[in-house]
């Protein structure tokens, strides 16, 4: 329920659509050969308040896309709407004005270090000609909000790095933006840091009903407060889903290579050795298992032994929580002829395993 402390007199919401819309978007750097396209068409709708996020390796074109999204960087084409207003047709005044409606926070926290605490959060009411009382008015509930009424009168010097960007984020939310951008806010941070941050980021969701768009490159962020993830590849959104579907089935090779990499389930080395990709007369599969929802507490491995007549070899295995669902990984070797090693993998996916088969081994071996 959004806490009244902080409400938008007279901003009610514009549209009954998704609080951030984009259509189509490509965004091109420099021209001729040297040309990058850092963005090719992409689609993206993100609910009034949603935490989003949008993952990708480096170059993927993360940056791009969230500066886009409040016109730090111009689309070559398409269309960005927030809160139904088209914000690509708007330029000076009005493009402030309607930026307003936009906190934004960044890597390095981007404070001015001349500043106090409260002078940084103060800054952008100064700069929308917010008299001085009230601008009191308004700082104070922010710095109790990110807990750092105590640190006012202090310096960017005097703060650590999480202190830092809990000021960043206050002076984010002192226009009462509707819409949060986030870029890489906690990669600069420290395991523990970037916990206490994502918590305060989630408390704000909840209690402000503020509408957060983040981008990253870490997993862990991803899974401790997003809503929805999408996968940014060459320019391109690969890849959108709820965040639970997304670890417990990721519809794409990079997909599957970043859930892999923060899950950390490889076969044992011994047995990476032996992989053969192919099958042949007397091999069986291994299998990379992941499965969520009612799957987890299901005897499925005795019964897939069972009913398919093959023995299953657990080689790794463990169990994530992601959010409100519990995900189960394995990595097996399904012993058994090819007949009922196939049919074994039928039975998984019928039960709605995600299945990736690794490759072969040698009985035998
Ligand atoms: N101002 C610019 N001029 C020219 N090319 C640019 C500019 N900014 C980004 N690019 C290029 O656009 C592509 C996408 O860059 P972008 O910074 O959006 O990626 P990213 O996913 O945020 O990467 P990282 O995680 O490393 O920050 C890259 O090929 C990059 O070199």
């Amino acid at each position: 329920m959004p806490c009244d402390c902080f409400a938008r007199p007279g901003a009610p919401t514009q549209s009954t659509g998704p609080m951030i819309k984009l259509s189509n978007l490509s965004k091109t750097y420099g021209s001729g050969p040297g040309a990058v396209q850092a963005l090719k068409t992409i689609d993206l709708e993100v609910p009034e308040g949603a935490i989003h996020g949008v993952i990708g390796l480096s170059g993927a074109g993360k940056s791009t896309l969230i500066r886009c999204v409040n016109l730090l960087e111009r689309p070559t084409t398409g269309s960005v709407r927030v809160d139904g207003q088209e914000l690509t047709e708007l330029s000076g005044a009005a493009l402030n004005q309607a930026r307003h409606q936009i906190g934004m926070i960044f890597q390095h926290f981007n404070l001015l270090s001349s500043r106090s605490v409260y002078a940084n959060v103060a800054l952008p009411l100064e700069l929308m000609g917010v008299n001085k009382t009230e601008i009191r008015e308004r700082v104070a509930p922010l710095l109790d909000l990110v807990g750092l009424a105590d640190k006012r009168d202090q310096y960017p010097s005097q703060l650590s790095g999480g202190q830092k960007q809990r000021v960043a984020i206050a002076r984010a939310l002192a226009s009462r933006p509707k819409v949060l951008l986030c870029d890489e806010a906690t990669s600069a941070l420290d395991p523990h840091t970037t916990g206490a941050i994502l918590d305060l980021l989630q408390d704000i969701n909840r209690r402000l009903g503020l509408t957060i768009l983040l981008i990253t490159h870490e997993m862990e962020v991803v899974k401790r407060i997003c809503h929805r993830v999408g996968l940014i590849s060459g320019g391109e959104l690969v890849e959108e889903a709820e965040v639970g579907d997304f670890f417990t089935a990721p519809r794409t090779e990079l997909g599957r290579h970043f859930l892999n990499d923060f899950l950390q389930l490889e076969p044992p080395a011994a047995l990476v050795e032996r992989l053969e990709p192919a099958p042949g007369a007397h091999t069986h599969p291994v299998v990379r298992l992941a499965f969520g929802g009612d799957a987890v507490s299901t005897p499925l491995i005795s019964r897939l032994a069972r009913e398919c007549g093959i023995d299953v070899s657990i080689l790794e295995a463990k169990v994530e929580s992601i959010q409100e669902r519990t995900l189960g990984l394995m990595i097996a070797e399904l012993i058994g002829g090819a007949e009922e090693t196939a049919r074994a993998i039928a039975y998984l996916e019928t039960h709605d395993l995600d299945v990736e088969v690794l490759g072969h081994v040698q009985r035998d071996a």
